[in-house]
């Protein structure tokens, strides 16, 4: 059985505590750490665990085997560089880190530590609809990718969501996903900022349209719209040289013909949308854990999604194009 320790219990803190509660097989929430105790204790009731207010305890813990991080995304880098010194196996909810400089210092030391420790929330990759574009892809069938039209709506965000965070907050996964899905490296960025919806407030440009450029030359744009108050609407099309293929949604619904209208469902929110990939992704962290490996998104693939998220962010303010560049080179102990 593997012991878990959850840092952050907030709202997708509390989802992985169920889910590791209540689906996961091999593994149990032994600690849960939060900032605000109260958060701490009503997640605790979720799964009978120890309660902490400061995360190294909870790291140090020794009946904790594996940490889950899942703070918001600035808080990430101590804990992931406390929780390597310590030797023990990490779950890291997205973004890694919020700067390549700070992913970077997590790639050192976990390279340094000489162990494969970190295995990284970037869930699309366990998605049915986007495996089976990949499968698609994969089949030759289609010829070569050439454009990617992709949407990332949410029906709404806080209002401590800002213009950088619709980058490394919420365009990380099409960042990650994307490029894994066509095989390919990023090399450009550029952000087109179209009228401003009602709905957003000073410190957040919604929506906006990303642009991102491959090194085979593959265009992929990305329209993020987080108050678009529809709905949850992820969509992603592959247009290739002898055919275009449309991500299916994992979730079907059926379509209803009612009072001289038709109509289908939209989720609305990602734990539903993308709940069996959750669930994928975890359990294929704990069973990996059994095995002693990681398997799932590392630590490099942590950092090539900041470095682009980087370029977006400073496309945000430039309007320019921005080249994506690695400052090092991936390390062998990533090809392993
Ligand atoms: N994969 C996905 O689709 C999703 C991933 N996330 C990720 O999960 C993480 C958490 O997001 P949410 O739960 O939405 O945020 P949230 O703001 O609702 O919760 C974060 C919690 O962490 C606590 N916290 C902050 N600093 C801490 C520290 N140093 N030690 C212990 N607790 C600390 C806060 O008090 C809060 O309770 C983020 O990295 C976010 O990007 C969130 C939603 C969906
Ligand atoms: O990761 C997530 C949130 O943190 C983020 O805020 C949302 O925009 C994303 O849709 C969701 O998947």
């Amino acid at each position: 059985m593997l012991n878990v320790g959850v840092i952050g219990c907030g709202g997708m803190g509390r989802d992985h505590i169920s889910r590791l509660t209540n689906k996961i097989q091999g593994a149990q929430v032994v600690a849960v750490c939060d900032v605000f105790e109260e958060s701490a204790k009503k997640a605790a009731s979720i799964c009978n665990a120890k309660v902490y207010t400061d995360e190294k305890l909870l790291i140090n813990d020794p009946d904790v085997d594996a940490v889950f991080i899942v703070s918001p995304g600035f808080a990430h880098v101590e804990a992931l560089l406390e929780a390597i010194q310590a030797g023990k196996r990490i779950f890291c909810e997205k973004p890694l880190c919020t700067t390549a400089e700070d992913c970077l210092k997590v790639v050192q030391a976990e390279v340094a530590s000489g162990k494969h420790l970190i295995q990284l929330g970037f869930m699309r990759r366990y998605d049915v609809g986007y495996a089976k574009v990949k499968e698609a892809l994969l089949s030759g069938e289609y010829g070569e990718p050439l454009m990617l039209h992709c949407t990332h709506r949410n029906p709404e965000v806080g209002t401590n969501y800002n213009t950088p965070m619709a980058v490394h907050d919420t365009a990380i996964h099409e960042i990650d996903v994307l490029h894994w899905l066509v095989d390919d490296e990023y090399e450009s960025a550029q952000v087109i900022m179209p009228r401003v919806t009602k709905y957003s407030h000073s410190e957040l440009k919604d929506p906006q349209i990303m642009l991102l450029r491959t090194k085979k030359g593959v265009c992929i744009d990305v329209e993020v719209f987080v108050n678009c108050k529809f709905g949850y609407d992820i969509n992603c099309e592959v247009v290739c040289e002898d055919g275009a293929i449309k991500m299916p949604m994992a979730t079907v619904y059926p379509t209803i013909r009612k009072n001289a209208s038709v109509s289908t469902t939209i989720d609305t929110d990602c734990f539903v949308r993308f709940k069996d990939a959750y669930d994928a992704e975890v359990q294929a962290w704990v069973d990996d854990a059994a095995k002693g490996e990681i398997n799932g998104p590392n630590a490099w693939d942590g950092y090539l999604a900041a470095i682009t998220a980087d370029a977006l962010v400073k496309a945000q303010q430039t309007g320019a194009i921005e080249k994506i560049n690695a400052a090092v080179e991936k390390p062998d102990f990533y090809n392993k």
